[in-house]
Order: C-alpha cells, then sequence, then structure tokens
C-alpha cells in the first residue's frame, strides 16, 4: 500500500528534522490561535496576508509531491508527521503526544479556541478525532494494528476548552479486530467516552513485518 514508506534517516539528522518540523508547525498553530481570536481592522488584516502569503512561498520552495504518509526507519521507529492528531509537521493536529504503558495508553492535551464548537466548548468532532486515534494506537501498539471499522462515542458531559485527559485501553484481540475502550476526562470527569473496532485490513495481512507492527512511537 502506497504511503507507507522506508526512509533512514540517522539518529542526529532526524532530531534536527524533528526539531524543525515542531518548530514551524508551533508557530503556525499559534498563527491560527491568533486568527481566531484576532480583532484588528482591515490594514493588519492586509499586511498580516501579505505576511503570511509570503512566508507560504518561501515553504512552496521545495514540497513533497503530495502528502507526508508513513515513514519508517528500519530499527522500526516511525514517523506520523502529517497526521491530524498526532502529526508534529501538522499545525491542524492539537498536537497529540501518546504515551504508552504496558497495558493502557494515555495523554494530555490543551485545546484551545481553534478547537471551539458551542462556546467555549470542545467540539464533538475533535473529540471524536482524537479519541479515533487514542483508540487506534491503543491497537497497534497492544494489540493488533488496524484501521477504525466502527467508532462509538457516548458524549456524557460538555468539554470545556483547555486541558483534557484521554485514556484508553485494549478490551479484546479476535483474530485481526482489536476491540478498544477509552474515556476523555474533563476537570477530573469523564466527559466522552468510545468503544472502537480497529481492522487489519486484508491488503496488510500476512504482510506486515513484526518490526513495522510493532514500530515505536510518533518520531
Ligand atoms: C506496511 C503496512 C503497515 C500496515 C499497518 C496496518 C494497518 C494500517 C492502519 C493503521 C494502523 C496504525 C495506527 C493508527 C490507527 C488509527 C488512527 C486513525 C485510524 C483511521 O483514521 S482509519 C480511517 C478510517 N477507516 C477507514 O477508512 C476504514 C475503511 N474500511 C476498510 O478499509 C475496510 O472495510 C476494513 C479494513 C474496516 C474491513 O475490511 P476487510 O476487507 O479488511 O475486512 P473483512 O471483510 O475481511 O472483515 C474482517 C472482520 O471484520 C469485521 N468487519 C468488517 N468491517 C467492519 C466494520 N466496519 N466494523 C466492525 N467490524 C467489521 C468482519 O465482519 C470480519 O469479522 P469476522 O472475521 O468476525 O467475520
Amino acid at each position: 500500500m502506497s504511503g507507507y514508506i522506508q526512509e533512514d534517516i540517522a539518529p542526529e539528522e532526524l532530531a534536527q528534522r524533528s526539531e524543525l518540523a515542531s518548530s514551524i508547525a508551533g508557530s503556525v498553530r499559534e498563527l491560527i490561535e491568533a486568527t481566531v481570536r484576532t480583532e484588528v481592522g482591515a490594514s493588519d488584516i492586509a499586511e498580516a496576508r501579505r505576511l503570511i502569503e509570503a512566508a507560504t512561498e518561501i515553504l512552496r520552495k521545495d514540497q513533497l509531491p503530495g502528502a507526508y504518509g508513513i515513514r519508517f526507519n528500519s530499527d522500526g521507529s516511525k514517523r506520523s508527521w502529517g497526521n491530524a492528531v498526532l502529526g508534529r509537521r501538522n499545525p491542524i493536529a492539537p498536537p497529540v503526544v501518546l504515551h504508552h504503558e504496558p497495558d493502557h495508553t494515555w495523554t494530555e492535551v490543551e485545546l484551545g479556541p481553534a478547537y471551539e464548537g458551542p462556546a467555549g466548548l470542545v467540539h464533538g468532532g475533535v473529540l471524536a478525532l482524537i479519541l479515533d486515534q487514542l483508540l487506534g494506537s491503543t491497537a497497534e501498539f497492544q494489540g493488533v494494528p488496524g484501521m477504525t471499522g466502527t467508532l462509538n462515542v457516548r458524549y456524557r458531559r460538555a468539554t470545556p476548552l483547555g486541558q483534557i485527559r484521554g485514556e484508553a485501553r485494549v478490551d479484546r484481540v479476535e483474530g485481526v479486530k482489536t476491540f478498544v475502550r477509552g474515556t476523555i476526562t474533563s476537570a477530573g470527569e469523564v466527559s466522552a467516552e468510545a468503544e472502537g473496532i480497529f481492522i487489519l485490513p486484508k491488503w496488510a495481512r500476512g504482510e506486515v513485518s513484526d518490526v513495522l507492527r510493532k514500530s515505536v512511537g510518533e518520531g
């Protein structure tokens, strides 16, 4: 399946590229938040647009032909830098950093004004997005990796913008299917619960080497 790329990068070079990716994405993330909250007038908007367009032109000088894909070093470490939830190069991503414990996976992340749905509250689709990745990565690290087949989310109470905690664990593995459960907690209370079924697709069965299955970390 295209998009899964073997690309060996030496550790020092990788650390440098990783730092560059996080730094530019962080700046753009700040720009997004500033855009949501700005109250400046037409002339400041025009000036800001001019500078943003100039920055875009610099970044366009050297571009990948398409999406980033998922890249592996031969030691099994993995880079999902374009990922909409985790991607260190992606300013749309909060970004979520996952911590894989032996029996569960967790994350704590700050969701600011760019993730608003109802006034002052996190958009339900954003919570579903985070739960999809959290549960999917839990399946990948503690069960069998797979595409999301089914994701059910129950929103129990509103989730205010700000710090949230996500936690997930594998419920069971049945052949190519991994059943995972997870929660979003906000201010000490569970605000959303999810159950997901992650399925190793036909195209990946028998082809996925152990090193890819158990690849370490987002990179
Ligand atoms: C170098 C290669 C590395 C490959 C790694 C492998 C997987 C790659 C994927 C991701 C891994 C990594 C981590 C990230 C994880 C999550 C983050 C984000 C996830 C997403 O953002 S992902 C995008 C949204 N997602 C889709 O875009 C899926 C579109 N869809 C399909 O790609 C197929 O539809 C698929 C694969 C779902 C099934 O297709 P299939 O042909 O492989 O499966 P098949 O028919 O053989 O069924 C086998 C058993 O699953 C049951 N079953 C079938 N479909 C079901 C469903 N929907 N719900 C519940 N159960 C289902 C059957 O009933 C049978 O059950 P039983 O065996 O008990 O009879």
